[in-house]
């Protein structure tokens, strides 16, 4: 089982302390919530725990493995996979094209076969292609596989990126923000997927500012607040804290 863990994460820029001494566990084969007000740090703990920002001091520790000072492409190889706030999406490219970069990982042929179109190459691209189609049903998409992924709502966007983050097969997967913009139904159809993913084994950290998504879907809930934990505990749990409440009211 692939579990991150960290131990006493710490992050400042300058003197503004990002991340103070954040320990906390996500678990293979749950769904883990990480919320607070906006500036709390949240997308700060992301970009330390996939390596695109480097620790001022602590741990991160993945499947028992010390990655903390691992760049963000060994963590991805290590079997993490993110989608990000803002969407980035190869705009013009269709939506089946932006769904198979993400298998560039586990991408055996090489460059020059590639190019030369080589049977190798060509057995390949087959097969990744197939595999991508298995993903855009999963996700309800299959109608939608040669649309550009710019022409598509801001909603559909969002699910192309996670079949993106999705198509490594990753251990561990950090969602941010994934039902911004999405209606209740499309949300609930998310949650959904998740939760299969987590029953496969997955391990899911999701920041999420919709708190009734939170509440449904997560197993446990971390509360970050200035830089800092202020609770953690069942989704019931941690909204009924007078910590969390005094920090949201703070934010209004
Ligand atoms: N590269 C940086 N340089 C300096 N300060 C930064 C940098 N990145 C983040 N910060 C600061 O760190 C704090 C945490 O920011 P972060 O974006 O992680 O919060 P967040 O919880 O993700 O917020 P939001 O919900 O608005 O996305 C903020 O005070 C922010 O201004």
């Amino acid at each position: 089982m692939t579990d991150l863990v960290l131990e006493n994460v710490h992050k400042n820029f300058g003197g503004v302390v990002a991340s103070n001494d954040v320990s906390m566990r996500v678990p293979a084969g749950r769904i883990t919530g990480l919320i607070g007000p906006n500036g709390a740090g949240k997308t700060t703990l992301i970009n330390l725990i996939t390596g695109m920002l480097s620790l001022s001091s602590g741990k991160v520790l993945f499947g028992g493995h010390d990655i903390s000072a691992e760049p963000a492409d060994r963590v991805a190889r290590a079997g993490m996979g993110r989608t990000f706030q803002n969407i980035r999406l190869q705009k013009e490219a269709s939506v089946l094209a932006n769904v198979m970069i993400g298998f560039h990982r586990h991408e055996t042929c090489s460059l020059i076969a590639a190019i030369l179109g080589l049977p190798s190459s060509r057995r390949e691209d087959a097969l990744l292609r197939q595999k991508a189609m298995a993903l855009l049903g999963r996700f309800g998409m299959a109608g939608d596989a040669d649309s550009p992924a710019g022409s598509l709502a801001y909603g559909h966007q969002r699910k192309v990126e996670m079949m993106r983050a999705l198509a490594t097969d990753p251990d561990l997967i950090l969602l941010d923000e994934p039902v911004a913009g999405m209606n209740d139904v499309e949300a609930l159809q998310l949650g959904r997927i998740f939760r299969e993913l987590a029953d496969e084994g997955k391990a899911i950290l999701l920041i999420e500012h919709n708190m009734r998504f939170v509440q449904e879907l997560c197993d446990h809930v971390y509360v970050l607040d200035g830089g800092r934990l202020i609770a953690e505990g069942t989704p019931r749990d941690v909204v009924a804290d007078p910590a969390v409440i005094t920090a949201y009211l703070g934010e209004e």
